[in-house]
């Protein structure tokens, strides 16, 4: 065979103009800058090299391509430098390239990339589930396993609390998002984009209302109670508490639009799950690991689940996910009944265990709180001031406000798409959410500097008072 010449990476792409940030971290510059249009022109030659390789249904909420991230920053390839709302999804919760993640990821590539822990194990994926063990919300002792991803996690944990009880049924919520797999596509609410053209879907998956104390019908105050009592309904009528392996909730739903249930009824309905022996699944993928200002969100309601999920900001960037949960539970599944090719990666896991190492050293939980302390009073006064801001909600650097035609609770699922594109184009990176596409949410990484969190809630501010 020939042999082909050593192809350079620049005998294949000019390198990016105007691109003067090499490295991400915490070393990046922490500013806003924007000094071409969005996305730039190195953005719009990929996103053309995108359409020719990449099938149509695979979208970016902002489609500039990055090149160094780092901080509260992301920087693009034509040099644009936007303060970051997003983490990438709830991900990057720590900072995108932390010091710790990158250090320890790094050592660990070095030394072996992957054995496949079913076939041999490795002290790093004990120290993980240690850590998840020391910290999860259960009663009494705890065990984990590890997967690669939200979706794996969840599908395991219903996996577990079916080997636990004997029992088919899987109770989840109005508004709730599990994933992109068969049965986390069925455990989802919303049909698009997650679910339509891809059935059928699995079994034994019912649906309850969601605490959704904004759009109660009666009211808040007859939220939590009446929600409790419609889930009894459903589990004890429709379905059949003995048939109920697991309810399965998160303790701020995420995709749905940062629903925080109504008070009380998490409370509730951890309640009707140990009542029923029913095992309470928290999906904590999204608003655990100090997102919110606790290691958990159920954490704030002081309900202890029987299994958590956790994802997302678990490794720092790299895929990991895990399921923590009360340790005569996770005995259930059969021996070789849980595993996975990549579960629980060597790298992920060293990264994993630098997220931890950030979370302490810097503190992470206070300036989660301290995030929320900012964005709240901040948001309630835009509120004040238009009225198309129909409800600030959330905890720690998990936020959100939701739009609505104004003066009532209609979904302004449009206006909500402008107000995102108008920050977009001043430097703010920001996300949308919610059943109705009428959520604006807020996922600060918690590295973000306060200066770069108090300038983008004033282009925020700016875009509301720009549409007035
Ligand atoms: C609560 C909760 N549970 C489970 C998941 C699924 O986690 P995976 O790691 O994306 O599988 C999520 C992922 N949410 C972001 C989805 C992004 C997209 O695919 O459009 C979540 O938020």
């Amino acid at each position: 065979m020939h042999h082909q010449p050593q192809r350079t990476p620049e005998a294949d792409m000019t390198v990016a103009p105007d691109t003067t940030h090499a490295l991400g971290g915490p070393a990046l510059p922490q500013r806003r800058r924007i000094h071409t249009e969005i996305p730039g022109p190195r953005s719009r030659e990929l996103q053309e090299r995108q359409r020719a390789a990449l099938p149509a249904g695979v979208g970016s909420a902002l489609p500039v391509f990055v090149e160094a991230a780092g901080g509260g920053v992301v920087v693009d390839a034509d040099g644009n430098s936007f303060i970051d709302f997003g983490s990438g999804i709830a991900v990057t919760t720590v900072g995108n390239a932390a010091t710790g993640v990158v250090e320890r990821a790094a050592a660990q590539l070095q030394r072996f990339t992957h054995t496949c822990f079913l076939v041999n194990p490795y002290e790093s994926y004990v120290a993980v589930c240690e850590e998840l063990n020391r910290r999860a919300p259960v009663a009494g002792p705890a065990r984990t396993v590890l997967f690669n991803t939200g979706a794996e996690a969840i599908e395991n944990a219903v996996k577990i609390a079916r080997a636990a009880t004997g029992r088919p049924a899987v109770v989840a919520f109005d508004h709730a998002y599990h994933g992109r797999t068969l049965l986390t596509m069925t455990l989802t609410a919303k049909n698009r984009p997650y679910k339509h053209g891809f059935g059928p879907f699995a079994g034994e998956v019912y649906r309850a209302p969601m605490a959704y104390a904004y759009r109660w019908p009666t009211g808040p105050e007859q939220c939590a109670r009446e929600a409790a009592d419609a889930l009894v309904e459903l589990v004890d009528r429709q379905i059949g508490a003995e048939n109920v392996a697991a309810v399965l909730i998160e303790p701020i739903q995420g995709e749905g639009g940062f629903i925080v249930p109504a008070p009380g009824f998490l409370s509730a309905v951890a309640q009707i799950c140990r009542d029923r022996g029913i095992v309470l699944i928290a999906d904590e993928v999204q608003s655990g690991l100090a997102r919110t200002g606790r290691w958990f969100a159920i954490d704030h309601e002081g309900v202890q689940p029987d299994l958590v999920t956790t994802a997302k900001g678990l490794g720092g960037g790299l895929p990991i996910a895990g399921v923590t949960g009360r340790a005569e539970l996770m005995d259930a599944a059969p021996a070789g009944g849980l595993g996975g090719t990549f579960s629980g990666n060597p790298v992920s896991c060293a990264a994993a265990l630098g997220v931890f190492e950030e979370i302490e050293r810097g503190d992470l939980l206070a300036r989660a709180r301290a995030i929320e302390a900012t964005m709240l009073p901040a948001l309630d006064r835009m509120r004040q001031r238009h009225d198309v801001i129909g409800d600030v909600r959330g905890r720690g650097a998990m936020i959100a406000i939701e739009l609505v035609k104004g003066g009532d609770h209609t979904p302004d699922a449009e206006l909500t798409g402008r107000i995102a594109r108008s920050c977009h184009a001043a430097g703010l990176l920001v996300l949308t959410a919610g059943t109705y596409g009428n959520v604006l949410r807020f996922l600060p990484p918690l590295s973000l500097p306060q200066d770069l969190l108090e300038e983008g809630l004033g282009i925020l501010a700016d875009a509301f008072d720009a549409q007035a």
